[in-house]
């Protein structure tokens, strides 16, 4: 199964990195199909407009829909595919979005810029296929190809053949809802600090415990919103130290 995956934005030269080292490889396997377009070809004015004043004033620019309607049409008439647009007023993107996304045949990325795209955009197209307008996060970037390839990035590496060590779903990080806890290497001994005594003791249930009890710790510390958002029957007894 491969996915087929299409870009569009202002900046195409900003995708460049996606053709690089794991993902670059899955496209060479032929795993992944990969479009980056530049949404200026479906400009037809000398100075290649593609934003305009917003109704009702504000700061800033919006990106206007005739030519996001003229470059979508074309990328789109490939066949039938699902829309993500990045933006900050988007849904949270989350590992559950990209575990259903790995699941699609064709994802169309659309990249703003400037102060977002003309809604009618999202709207015409949502009103024919799915339309995904997702956060990757509470901040604010400057455009939307950051996130795409951070999106592309988590779908990517869950499609069967990309990754060496295909970590299954439920052992992945974040799929038993909490933080993974610390990872060592050799030597055991660096800088004065030690590797823990457990790791080293073969005791496997010891060892099984001792990471529970650091990722419970250290999800309890970072991020106890995970912890609120756990199932009942998440915690066993000996989790509840916690
Ligand atoms: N995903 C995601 C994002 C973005 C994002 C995404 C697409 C665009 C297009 C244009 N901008 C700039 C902008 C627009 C409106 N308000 C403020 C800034 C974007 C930001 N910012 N932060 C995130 N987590």
């Amino acid at each position: 199964r491969r996915v087929r995956i299409d870009v569009v934005t202002i900046f195409p030269g900003y995708l460049a990195p996606l053709r690089e080292a794991l993902l670059g490889r899955a496209i060479e396997a032929g795993l992944v199909e990969l479009g980056v377009h530049d949404l200026r070809d479906w400009t037809h004015d000398v100075h290649q407009a593609v934003d305009d004043s917003p109704y009702g004033g504000g700061p800033g620019m919006v990106m206007r829909p005739q030519v996001w309607g003229e470059a979508l049409d074309a990328v789109l008439a490939a066949g039938p595919a699902r829309l993500v647009v990045p933006t900050p007023a988007g849904r949270p993107f989350t590992q559950a979005t990209a575990q259903a996304w790995a699941g699609e045949e064709r994802l169309v990325f659309a990249c703003g810029r400037y102060e977002g795209i003309d809604q009618r955009v999202v709207d015409s197209y949502a009103a024919r296929m799915p339309v995904d307008e997702v956060s990757i996060g509470d901040y604010v970037l400057v455009g939307g190809e950051v996130a795409v390839m951070v999106m592309v990035e988590a779908v990517v590496r869950l499609l069967p053949g990309v990754l060496g060590n295909p970590v299954s779903a439920q052992e992945d990080s974040f799929s038993d809802g909490l933080l993974e806890g610390p990872a060592y290497t050799r030597p055991v001994s660096w800088r004065g600090l030690d590797v823990p005594e457990v790791l080293r003791s073969g005791n496997h249930a010891a060892i099984a415990r001792w990471r529970r009890d650091r990722a419970l710790e250290r999800t309890a510390a970072r991020r106890p919103d995970l912890l609120d958002a756990l199932p009942e029957d998440a915690l066993d007894r000996a989790d509840r130290a916690f």
